[in-house]
Parts: C-alpha cells; sequence; structure tokens
C-alpha cells in the first residue's frame, strides 16, 4: 500500500501540524463521502473504481482490441483532462519511448493539446501510410484545440479510408447528451464513449477518457482500476490513518507556514507526464480567489543539474513532494574497467538503483538543510495496480486540500479569460465587442 512519509518535519511545522487540523479536515472528509461541499455535483470520480459503468468498461476494452487489431497508430486528441492522464499512464507504464519500440500495439500519437502547425504536420508524416484510427477526448465537445486538429485528421482518415469506413475508426469520447462532438458523433453513427457529468476533466483518467488510450497500448486496466478500488477503501478511513490525509495536511500546513509552491518529482522519466497530469488536478482545483499552493514539477537527477541550484539555495518558498517506486525491473551493474582511467571502479558491482537510492538520499538531506521540506510517497512498485492507488489517492489528496483552502476544488473559472479573449480575436460570431475593445489593445 501506498505510504507518506514526512522528513525531518518537525525543523519546519510544530509537532501538532496534523492534529490541529483534524477539525478541518473532517469536515473535508464529510464533503467527499456525503457530497456537502461547493462543487458537490462534480465528486463523481470519489466511488468511480467501484461503480464505474461495467457495460461500458467492456465497449472500451473490445474497442481496443479492434484498435489494437486494425491500426499501426492512434491519434489521441484530446487538452488537458482530456489527455494528460491517458499520456501519464501510458508512459509511466509503457515507457516515454513507447512509440519507437518493437511491438504489436499501435504507436500513439497525442494531438490537439496545442496549436502548432509543425507538429501536426509532423504526425502525419509519421503516420504515413500506415492504418490508424483517431480517439478524440473532450468533455465539453467545444474546445478549440482539439477540436481543430479533429477536423485534420478527420480529413485524414477519410480521405485514406472513404467516409464509410472511416466511421468504424473514429472513438469519440464526450458527454453523454451534449456538446458539438456529440451531436456530430451521432450523425455520423461512431463509436461513443462517456465523460460522466459529475466527474470533471482532471479527475477523469479512470473514465473512458484515460481506459481507452490506455487499453490500447495493452496495458490492463482491470488492473488500474482494482488498484484505486483498494486506495478508495482506504480513503474511506477518516482519520490520520488515512494516506491522503497525511499528504493533505502536510501541504496544507507547510502551505500555510510560507511555502506556497510544491515541486513534485521521482527518480524515473517515465515519470514526467504524471507529474503534468498532477499539476493541472492540483493547479486548476486549488488556484483560485487569489490562493492556492502553485504546483511545479522536476525530474531527478536530470534536473538537480538545472533547478537544484534554485531549489538548495534559491527563495526559500517551497517543498518537495518525491514519488518513489521501488525497485527497477532491470539490474544493471556497473561494469569493471581494469585501467580505471574514469575512477569509477569504486561503483563497479554496484547497481543503477544502488546509485540512485544513494542520490536520492544525498539530495533530500541536502534540500531539507537547505530549509526546502520532503514529503516523500512510497509506491509499492510500478504495476497497472500501484498506479492506479496512487492516481486515486492524489485525486482524494486534492479533493480534501481545495476544502482546507475553502475554494471549489471542482471548478476552473480562470481558464475561460483566454479563450473568451481568443475567440474575439479570432472573430468568432457574438465576440464583435470584445474583438474591437482588445484590438484596440495589442
Ligand atoms: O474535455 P474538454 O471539454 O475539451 O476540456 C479540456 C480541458 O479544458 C479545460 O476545460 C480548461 O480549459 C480543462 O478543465 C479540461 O481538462
Amino acid at each position: 500500500m501506498l505510504t507518506v512519509k514526512a522528513f525531518q518535519m518537525d525543523s519546519f511545522l510544530p509537532a501538532t501540524y496534523a492534529t490541529d487540523l483534524l477539525p478541518q479536515m473532517e469536515i473535508a472528509q464529510g464533503h467527499l463521502q456525503n457530497g456537502t461541499g461547493a462543487g458537490n455535483d462534480f465528486i463523481g470520480w470519489v466511488t468511480l473504481p467501484q461503480d464505474y459503468d461495467k457495460a461500458e468498461f467492456a465497449r472500451i476494452q473490445a474497442s481496443a482490441a479492434k484498435i489494437r487489431s486494425d491500426s499501426k497508430a492512434l491519434v489521441v486528441i484530446g487538452i488537458g483532462g482530456s489527455y494528460l492522464g491517458a499520456r501519464g499512464v501510458i508512459d509511466f507504464l509503457c515507457s516515454p519511448n513507447y512509440n519507437l519500440k518493437k511491438k504489436d500495439t499501435p504507436n500513439i500519437y497525442y494531438m490537439g493539446n496545442g496549436l502548432d502547425a509543425d507538429a501536426m504536420e509532423e504526425v502525419m508524416e509519421l503516420i504515413g501510410d500506415d492504418d490508424f484510427s483517431i480517439n478524440v477526448i473532450s468533455k465539453s465537445g467545444t474546445t478549440t484545440e482539439p477540436a481543430v486538429a479533429f477536423r485534420f485528421f478527420r480529413k485524414m482518415l477519410q480521405d485514406k479510408y472513404g467516409a464509410e469506413e472511416a466511421k468504424g475508426r473514429i472513438y469519440a469520447t464526450t458527454d453523454k447528451a451534449r456538446g458539438a462532438l456529440k451531436s456530430l458523433a451521432d450523425s455520423q453513427g461512431w463509436e461513443t464513449f462517456v465523460v460522466p457529468d459529475d466527474v470533471g476533466g482532471r479527475y477523469s483518467v479512470l473514465t473512458a477518457v484515460g481506459l481507452l488510450p490506455i487499453a490500447a497500448t495493452g496495458v490492463n486496466i482491470e488492473d488500474l482500476m482494482a488498484g484505486a478500488a483498494s486506495m478508495m477503501e482506504t480513503c474511506k478511513d477518516g482519520s490520520l490513518a488515512n494516506p491522503a490525509w497525511q499528504y493533505a495536511a502536510l501541504r496544507f500546513a507547510l502551505y500555510t507556514a510560507g511555502k506556497p509552491i510544491e515541486v513534485l518529482g521521482a527518480y524515473d522519466p517515465a515519470f514526467r507526464f504524471m507529474t503534468e497530469w498532477w499539476k493541472q488536478l492540483y493547479g486548476e482545483s486549488e488556484g483560485k480567489d487569489g490562493k492556492g499552493i502553485f504546483p511545479a514539477s522536476v525530474e531527478f537527477t536530470a534536473d538537480l543539474h538545472s533547478m537544484g541550484q534554485y531549489i538548495q539555495d534559491g527563495c526559500r518558498i517551497m517543498f518537495e513532494t518525491m514519488v518513489r517506486m521501488g525497485a527497477s525491473k532491470a539490474e544493471k551493474l556497473v561494469p569493471l574497467d581494469e585501467a580505471d582511467g574514469d575512477g569509477l571502479n569504486f561503483l563497479a558491482g554496484k547497481s543503477m538503483d544502488f546509485i540512485r537510492d544513494k542520490a536520492m538520499e544525498g539530495t533530500l538531506l541536502a534540500h531539507t538543510t537547505g530549509k526546502v521540506p520532503n514529503i516523500i510517497v512510497q509506491m509499492d512498485g510500478k504495476t497497472p495496480y500501484d498506479l492506479g492507488q496512487m492516481i486515486y489517492f492524489f485525486e482524494y489528496a486534492c479533493g480534501i486540500s481545495g476544502y482546507l483552502l475553502d475554494v471549489n476544488p471542482f471548478d476552473q473559472p480562470g481558464v475561460e479569460a483566454y479563450k473568451k479573449n481568443m475567440f474575439a480575436l479570432l472573430g468568432k460570431p457574438g465576440y464583435e465587442e470584445l474583438r474591437a475593445e482588445l484590438e484596440a489593445q495589442l
């Protein structure tokens, strides 16, 4: 079971930091378990690992099997919560080099998560003559980036296969009833999957949003859900034995003690997109009403040679949360070199894991001495089950954290400002007045 450890926290927080927060934690727990808090119509994810739609889950498995059998590439179109979870899980469990591997599962290309024409052209070239399918994912069904990308790739698909055959290669994951994507999917007869009404984008990785692309790579999504379900049981515990409570209490206490930045990281490059997923989860949930911890991320040891300087020595405004996942699959022992020209024979016969662990311990001590408090999230391993646990743990702790801050953890009003300006500047009908106002400022 995943555990949370606070390292030498007595130099940063009073011994009573967690018990002092108990009354607020109990209220937050009640909000999540009983739906009594702000945004309570978006807490479907709390019970999702057990009460997910089993018939849809079977359809996801069947569609993933079809994609594996008829496609060498799957274009996954989505942005934010409709993208980051799938990418985080696939990178972590299959490798960031997944597309380069020899395999009998499709390459995955992520599109619609930006507006760069060259990136789009490159993916089109990489797909080339290969058979491919599209999974377009948008809860609202109206987000500009994925909608535009979908137009391009839909055309590419239709040009290659003709309108009829293309229909069998498009999978749309969207609202069950509303939005342009839903209407289009219904009128075209595409296979559709549902983003439940009560699950917001950043909490949706364990719905079809994440599960279809993940299953297409052959990852065992039943194990992923089982891991999440086990953590769901753990999180029902309204006490400080609950690891989500421990983490939420620590980060809230550190925030109020003058540490408004949290740096999440791991000593594993495959974890990078899980940190991107986590940044959206916490950034959109907490960053509002002039409050919230700013979520940042690092990849160690690489970033010890860049951001390490700031973390050790810059403004003392941050704390770190390090995710550890135990032994690597490969046991790589440093070879002996008789000549020892590089002076590394003191490491001969030692494993890469040993060297990594010493780097971890050395960094932990250095950063703590440098007044950067450290939280350690220890996973049992790197299996789908372990990751399912971790995903639910971070989601649950995020809900608790939002309520501790006294914000609605399930809305994101701040992201509308850029959208409105962009629509106006693009000349979208209905935005004429704002357009004139904005253009006068440019
Ligand atoms: O799934 P959709 O509706 O396309 O939204 C994608 C993302 O855009 C946001 O709404 C913010 O712009 C996120 O909350 C969401 O994850």
